[in-house]
């Protein structure tokens, strides 16, 4: 269902396999170092988690990606194109091509939880059809697929300001896979829910991963979610990647390192 060919862009000579890479990004606001030579590339399939205190960089490093926020130096490639050189239009279809989940779901309330995940196809619908709101139905299929996939089926049809957190999240979720982009930037996707759901939609997200091969980069402020579901800890301190290796090899020093009071500039 997920199967699927993007415009070529090939700007780069890439390992198949790498689908997100950084190359010694910076970013200062004024004088002041919030991102320093951040590196590291993420593959196909990957479910990495950035973990960090508050106001290591997480967020930033996240919009620098996409160029919500512009990179004070180094390079991010994404399948192979170069973000640093994408002029507005490629900026929007880069954006399009990557599934974005937020904390705060950003669902539109009075819609269905099936017509929000429609709104995934916005990118790649002829405009007449997402003026009148009317999907093709193998648009509808593949959202409903979506909701399947995240266990959200049985409320296609229902207004999603009547689901829970948990649920809400889970129809975000099935938003972005509707897209049918190769990659899902999470950014603290659990931090607003209970312990139940936090673990249902981290559990959505793994399966995201290793079931569809969807490159899965989120930030997490749980870190015993994070060791017990994510493929890979990407530990952020002072702007600075202080840990970077397999979940199951992450010690309790690792995490005093990512956790340690911040040093000064
Ligand atoms: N537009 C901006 N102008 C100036 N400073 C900013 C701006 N955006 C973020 N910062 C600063 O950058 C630092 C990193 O912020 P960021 O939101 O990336 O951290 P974070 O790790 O995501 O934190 P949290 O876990 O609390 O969300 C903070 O000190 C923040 O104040």
């Amino acid at each position: 269902m997920f199967d699927h060919a993007l415009a070529p862009s090939a700007s780069l000579a890439v390992d198949r396999d790498i689908v997100l890479s950084l190359r010694d990004v910076g970013k200062s606001y004024g004088g002041t170092q919030i991102l320093r030579q951040v590196s590291f590339d993420v593959g196909k399939g990957e479910f990495a988690v950035v973990l960090g205190p508050s106001g290591s960089g997480k967020s930033t490093l996240f919009r620098c990606i996409t160029r919500l926020t512009e990179l004070s130096a180094g390079t991010v490639h994404y399948e192979g194109l170069c973000v640093n050189t994408l002029d507005r239009r490629g900026l929007a279809q880069l954006r399009s091509r990557i599934g974005f989940v937020f904390q705060q779901f950003n669902l539109i309330k009075r819609l269905s939880a099936l017509d929000n995940v429609l709104t995934g196809r916005l990118a790649s619908a002829p405009l007449w059809r997402v003026t009148c709101r009317s999907f093709s139905k193998a648009d509808r299929q593949l959202a409903l697929g979506c909701l399947d996939a995240v266990g959200m089926l049985d409320f296609a049809y229902r207004r999603v300001d009547g689901l829970s957190g948990g649920q809400q999240q889970r129809v975000a979720i099935a938003r972005a896979l509707a897209q049918q982009s190769h990659a899902i930037i999470a950014d603290e996707p659990i931090a607003s829910l209970d312990p139940e759901s936090a673990l249902l939609v981290m559990q959505v997200l793994g399966r995201v991963a290793r079931d569809y091969g969807i490159t899965v980069l989120c930030s997490l402020h749980h870190v015993d979610h994070a060791l017990k579901m994510a493929d890979r800890i990407i530990g952020m301190q002072a702007g600075r990647i202080v840990v970077d290796k397999p979940a199951r090899d992450v010690s309790p020093e690792d995490l005093r390192s990512i956790y340690a009071s911040a040093k000064p500039n």
